[in-house]
């Protein structure tokens, strides 16, 4: 599981700024979607191989006027409630200030380690900025420019020392598909896992003695083996299995990254809503296999058929690479056909590459367009191989590819996906350019 990190400390300390720069990496890596809006308040963030959640509880609008406790938002609170590591953040240049200390009272009563980080630190002298702090009484002060990126990656390494890097996820193949069930709340989600484990086998499920822990459930489907990822806390309860929980981004995103496939479930009852669409874009960045259920299509008349097509191709138009089902958990139907799709899903996600098929197949697209010329830069795209899966990486060599436009990238990915029929995976492009000063012209 990945530590998931909060950010807490007054308004205009710098809490999106330090957002910013433990993000980024991965960011970058993603090329902003048409109709893709994203939630700021959660990212990925990566130091090597090791990943972590960060939250940032700017921002969240306050549920009462008054009172700090009244005044840290709802959602603050659930995220320092789930949180395994908070950074409370304060502005080195203006000091300590009485909002400062009733934060350090709350957060001391979080049941959390706190790492006390003095931000806009750059160019001050270390035991002074430190000095002022020390009075909240929550250890040394760690100085940082989130601005600058000062100190950013020693407080990261700290923060992080004391979570092992748990690496069994990856390492049972044979333990098939591993699935997260994801959606706002009231969709379906409890309805569709127990139409997918009601009358299958659960294997040796044991629950664990945690809460916040996500839990993977073993379970067989006609003959074939896979885990579910829990998104909600389920708990068992008889035969049946019922979220014993509020809906939780942070475990939603939990989720989504330690599993292969995601099965985003929509309500066809109602329009796709800004959650819904916050949810997919998570989907997206984490860059795992995708298959959407439309769910309730059981209570919904012909008119609102139509409206709810209409709607997710105008919002999720960014998830074209996944398949769309029209399904009943309620009455289990086109629980099949989904499960069938979550099947060539992860097949895609998991297929090798060859690197002949590959090369071949950039030539045949290069062929039938070149890229376009960058004043005097022609982009050269020489050989491909793979880089890695779910999603599917693919390397391409060559020269003066920092040119190439990101409109050319799609038309590769689109490309590559189509040559090797990857249905369901989003498919990843790197460039590395060898670096030939004469290769570049011409
Ligand atoms: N000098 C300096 N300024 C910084 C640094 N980090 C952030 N700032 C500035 O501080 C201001 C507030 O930064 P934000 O990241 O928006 O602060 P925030 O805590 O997210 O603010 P809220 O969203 O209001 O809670 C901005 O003007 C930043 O440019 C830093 O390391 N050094
Ligand atoms: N008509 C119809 N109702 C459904 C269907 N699936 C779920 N429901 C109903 O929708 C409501 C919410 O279902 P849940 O399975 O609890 O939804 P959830 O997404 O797990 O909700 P949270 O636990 O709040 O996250 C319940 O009243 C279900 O009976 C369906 O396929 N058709």
């Amino acid at each position: 599981m990945n530590p998931t990190i909060v950010l807490v400390g007054r308004p205009n300390v710098g809490k999106s700024t330090l957002f910013n720069r433990l993000t980024k990496t991965r960011d970058a890596l993603v090329a902003d979607q048409p109709g893709l809006t994203r939630d700021r308040h959660y990212g990925i963030g990566r130091v090597g191989e090791r990943k972590y959640l960060v939250v940032d509880t700017a921002g969240f609008d306050p549920v009462a006027k008054d009172g700090i406790l009244h005044e840290m938002a709802r959602q603050a609170e659930q995220a320092i409630a789930e949180a395994d590591v908070l950074l409370f953040l304060v502005d080195g240049r203006s000091g300590l200030t009485p909002h400062d200390e009733q934060i350090a009272a709350r957060l001391r009563r979080a049941g959390r380690p706190v790492h006390l980080v003095v931000n806009k630190a750059e160019g001050m002298e270390r035991a002074l900025v430190a000095a002022d702090f020390h009075a909240l009484g929550l250890g040394d002060p760690l100085p940082v420019s989130a601005a600058h990126g000062d100190g950013v990656r020693q407080l990261v390494d700290i923060v992080l020392a004391p979570f092992a890097q748990d690496e069994e996820a990856e390492a049972e193949a044979d333990a098939g598909p591993r699935v997260a069930i994801v959606g706002r709340p009231n969709v379906g989600k409890s309805t569709l896992v127990n139409a997918l484990l009601g009358e299958e086998r659960v294997i040796a499920f044991d629950m664990p003695g945690t809460t916040r822990d996500a839990i993977a459930i073993p379970f067989e489907r006609g003959g074939r083996p896979y885990t579910l990822i829990d998104t909600a806390g389920l708990r068992r309860r008889g035969k049946v299995f019922e979220a014993i929980e509020k809906f939780s981004v942070i475990k939603t995103l939990q989720a989504i990254e330690q599993c292969n496939v995601v099965v985003l479930v929509l309500d066809a009852a109602q329009d796709v809503s800004e959650q819904d669409a916050h949810i997919a874009g998570f989907v997206l960045d984490s860059g795992r296999a995708l298959v959407v259920a439309v769910n309730k299509w059981d209570d919904v008349d012909d008119y609102r058929r139509e409206r709810i097509k209409v709607d997710i191709g105008r919002k999720l138009n960014f998830l074209g690479f996944a398949r769309f089902h029209y399904v009943s958990a309620l009455k289990t139907q086109g629980i099949g056909a989904l499960m069938k799709s979550v099947d060539a899903a992860y097949a895609a996600a998991m297929a090798n590459l060859s690197t002949p098929r590959l090369t071949r197949a950039l030539q045949v697209m290069l062929a039938k367009q070149a890229p376009p010329r960058h004043g005097i830069f022609r982009p050269k795209l020489r050989y491909a191989h793979q880089g890695g899966s779910n999603p599917p990486v693919v390397v391409i060599h060559g020269t003066a590819l920092e040119h190439v436009p990101a409109s050319y990238v799609r038309f590769l990915e689109h490309g590559f996906i189509e040559a090797f029929k990857l249905q369901g995976t989003p498919l990843r492009i790197q460039f590395r350019t060898a670096h030939n000063p004469f290769a570049e012209k011409g």
